[in-house]
C-alpha cells in the first residue's frame, strides 16, 4: 500500500516522459512536475484529474460505431498512458472487456497487419533465434513477473492467424492487470514468429510477420526450448501463460514444461477450471454433485480432454472411483464417440475413451457413434462443446437431451462468438427455459416469455487473473493442478446462484477484482500446501496480494539526483 504513495523518480525528462505509455500523465501532470520535468508549454494549460481524463476519452470512444474501432481506439489510449486506459476499463468494465477481449480480439487479431500502429510487446522470429536474449533485454519491461506468449496457430476458434495472434497476449495480459491487480509494468505479451500455414496472409503484402510456412518437428521444439530458457534466465520468477498454440503443440509442450518452469497451459488448465468451478456451482444449486452427472462433450481436443481429466479429478474427491468417474464421460468429436478400439488416439484422449462395449445395445450405433445416439443412450444431464465448429448443438440435440433430464446445463463454450455451438437464445427456447446456459463468449441476457435469463461467461478469464494474482503473492515456482483445482473451488463458492440460491451462476464483472483476490488466496495456499511456495502464515497472504494489488491512479514523481 504505502509502496503506492511513493514517489517515483525518474531518470529523464522533456517529452520523452510523454512518450513512455507507463509513466505519462498527459494533462493530469502537476504545475510542479511541469516545471521540474521540462514539461511546460507541451500540454494545454489545464491540469485535470484522471477521471476528467477518463469522462472525455469515453465521450470519444462512445461516438465509435463498430467494436473494432473502439478497440483500435482503447488500444491507442494503451499504448500513450497505460493509468488512464486502466482507470477507462475499471470505469467501464462489463461495457468494455469484450471490446479489449473477446469476441472483438479476435477481429483485431485477424485484422492485426492492416490495423497495425505502433509497438508492443515482443516478437520473437525464428530467423533471429541467435538472438533470443538479446531481443528480452530490448524490452521495454525489466520487472516482468508474468508473460503470455502464443506462436498464432490456433486463435480462438480462428485457426492460424500468424502474428496477428499477438491480439491474445496483448488482451490477456490487459485482463491480468483489470481483473487481477498486476501492475502492466510486471507484464510482457510474447509472439512467436514461426512463419504461417495461413495462406491468406502469406498472399497478403501487408502482412507483417515473416512470410515463410510454419516451421514444425525438432526445429520448432528446439526454438521453444531456446526461449524457454532465455526467459529463465532473464526472468527466474516470472509465471508463463501458453496460449492459443495448435492441439497437436498445447499439451506436448505442456507436458514438457510444467514441471521444468512456473508455467500454465490457459486453454487447457484455465478453462479446465473455470468450467469445473462452474459445473460445482450449477451442481450446488441443484442440490447433486458433480460426480452424479453423466457428461458429454463435443470436441475431444486438448481443450475438451483438459476439462474432461480435471471434472473426473474432481469426481473422484468426491468419493467415487476413477472408474466410475471415467464411464460418465462421454468425449464426441468429428469422428464420433471416442472408443478404446479407434486407432489413431492421441495419448490423452486414450484414457478417455470409452469402452467400445458399451455401444452395443445402442441399436444400430455401429462403429461411429454420432453425437445424437451418445444423447439419446447415454443420457447426458451436462453437454460441454469445445468444438470451434458453429450449430453442432442442432435442436434435435438440445431436445432430445432435455427428454432424458428435466434441467440439462448445456455450455457451449467455443470462442468468438462466431463459433458457438448453439446460441443461448435458442437452447433456452428448445428447453422452454429449463436448461441452464453458460457460454465462452459473452451474450446478452435472453428474453422468454416474461422471463429473462441472464447468461454466464463460463471464460478462463475468471481464472487466470487470480492464478497470477496468487503465484505472485507466495513466488510460487510451479502451477500444480492442486492449484488449479483450488481456483475451481473458490470460484463456485462465488457463484451467487450457489450461495442464494437465485441470480447469476458466475459473479458479475463488477465483483472481478474480489473473485480475483479468493482464487489468488487458495491458489496460493495450495502452493505452499504442495510444497511449491515457502509456507507463510494465511494472513501474511492476504497482506502480500493486497501488497502487489495495482490500482489505475497517478504516482507522484520527482527527478533522480544526477
Ligand atoms: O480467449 C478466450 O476467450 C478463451 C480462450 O482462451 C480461447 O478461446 O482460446
Ligand atoms: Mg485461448
Amino acid at each position: 500500500m504505502g509502496d503506492k504513495k511513493r514517489p517515483l523518480y525518474l531518470p529523464y525528462a522533456g517529452p520523452a516522459i510523454l512518450e513512455a505509455p507507463l509513466i505519462n500523465k498527459g494533462t493530469a501532470f502537476t504545475e510542479e512536475e511541469r516545471i521540474f520535468f521540462n514539461l511546460e508549454g507541451l500540454l494545454p494549460q489545464v491540469i485535470e484529474t484522471i477521471e476528467e481524463q477518463a469522462s472525455r476519452a469515453y465521450a470519444q470512444y462512445s461516438r465509435f460505431d463498430s467494436d473494432v474501432n473502439k478497440h483500435i481506439f482503447l488500444r491507442n489510449i494503451q499504448d500513450t498512458n497505460e493509468t488512464l486506459f486502466y482507470r477507462l476499463v475499471q470505469n467501464h468494465i462489463t461495457e468494455m472487456m469484450p471490446i479489449i477481449y473477446t469476441p472483438t480480439v479476435g477481429s483485431a487479431c485477424e485484422q492485426f497487419s492492416k490495423n497495425y500502429r505502433r509497438n508492443r510487446g515482443l516478437f520473437i522470429s525464428y530467423p533471429n533465434r541467435e538472438r533470443i536474449s538479446d531481443i528480452l533485454n530490448n524490452s521495454t519491461r525489466h520487472k516482468v513477473k508474468v508473460i503470455v506468449i502464443t506462436d498464432g496457430e490456433r486463435i480462438l476458434g480462428l485457426g492460424d492467424q500468424g502474428i496477428g495472434g499477438m491480439g491474445i497476449p496483448i488482451g490477456k495480459l490487459a485482463l491480468y492487470t483489470s481483473c487481477g491487480g498486476i501492475s502492466p509494468a510486471h507484464t510482457l505479451p510474447i509472439t512467436l514468429d514461426v512463419g504461417t500455414d495461413n495462406q491468406q496472409l502469406l498472399d497478403d503484402p501487408m502482412y507483417m510477420g515473416w512470410r515463410h510456412p510454419r516451421i514444425a518437428g525438432d526445429e520448432y521444439a528446439e526454438f521453444i526450448e531456446d526461449f524457454m530458457s532465455a526467459v529463465k534466465e532473464r526472468w527466474p520468477e516470472a509465471l508463463i501463460q501458453f496460449e492459443d498454440f495448435a492441439q497437436k503443440n498445447a499439451m506436448p509442450l505442456l507436458e514438457r514444461y510444467k514441471d521444468k518452469y512456473c508455467c500454465f497451459n490457459d486453454d487447457i488448465q484455465g478453462t479446465a477450471a473455470v468450467t469445473v468451478g462452474s459445473l460445482l456451482a450449477a451442481c450446488k444449486a441443484a442440490g447433486t454433485k458433480l460426480s452424479e452427472q453423466r457428461i458429454t462433450f463435443v470436441g475431444a481436443g486438448s481443450a475438451g480432454c483438459g476439462i474432461a481429466e480435471a471434472i473426473v479429478a474432481q469426481m473422484e474427491s468426491e468419493g467415487i472411483s476413477e472408474s466410475e468417474a471415467r464411464s460418465r464421460v462421454f468425449m464426441v468429436d468429428r469422428w464420433g464417440l471416442l472408443l478404446d478400439s479407434m486407432p489413431n488416439l492421441l495419448p490423452f484422449q486414450q484414457k478417455l475413451a470409452q469402452h467400445t462395449g458399451i455401444t452395443k445395445d445402442w441399436n444400430g450405433a455401429g462403429e461411429n457413434v454420432s453425437l445424437i445416439d451418445v444423447i439419446t443412450h447415454a443420457k447426458p444431464t451436462v453437454l460441454i462443446g469445445v468444438s470451434g465448429a458453429p450449430g453442432l448443438f442442432t435442436e434435435d440435440v438440445i431436445k432430445t437431451m432435455h427428454q432424458h433430464c428435466e434441467r440439462p446445463i448445456v455450455f457451449p463454450l467455443s470462442n468468438p462468438t462466431s463459433r458457438v455451438e448453439a446460441t443461448p437464445q435458442n437452447i433456452l427456447k428448445w428447453t422452454n427455459g429449463q436448461a441452464l446456459v453458460a457460454t465462452g463468449s459473452p451474450f446478452k441476457p435472453v428474453v422468454l416469455g416474461d422471463k429473462t435469463f441472464e447468461i454466464a461467461q463460463c471464460n478462463n478469464s475468471y481464472i487466470f487473473p487470480g492464478i497470477g494474482l496468487g503465484v505472485i503473492a507466495v513466488k510460487s515456482k510451479r502451477v500444480t493442478d492442486a492449484m488449479l483445482m483450488a481456483s475451481s473451488r473458490a470460484l463456485a463458492e462465488c457463484s451467487p446462484l450457489a450461495q442464494e440460491g437465485e441470480g447469476q451462476l458466475l459473479p458479475s464483472l463488477e465483483k472481478i477484482h474480489e473473485v480475483s483476490k479468493k482464487i489468488a488466496f487458495a491458489v496460493a495456499k495450495a502452493a505452499i500446501e504442495d510444497g511449491v511456495a515457502r509456507p507463510i502464515t494465511d494472513e501474511h497472504i492476504l497482506r502480500s496480494i493486497e501488497k502487489s494489488f495495482w490500482q489505475p491512479e497517478y504516482r507522484s514523481y520527482k527527478r533522480t539526483s544526477f
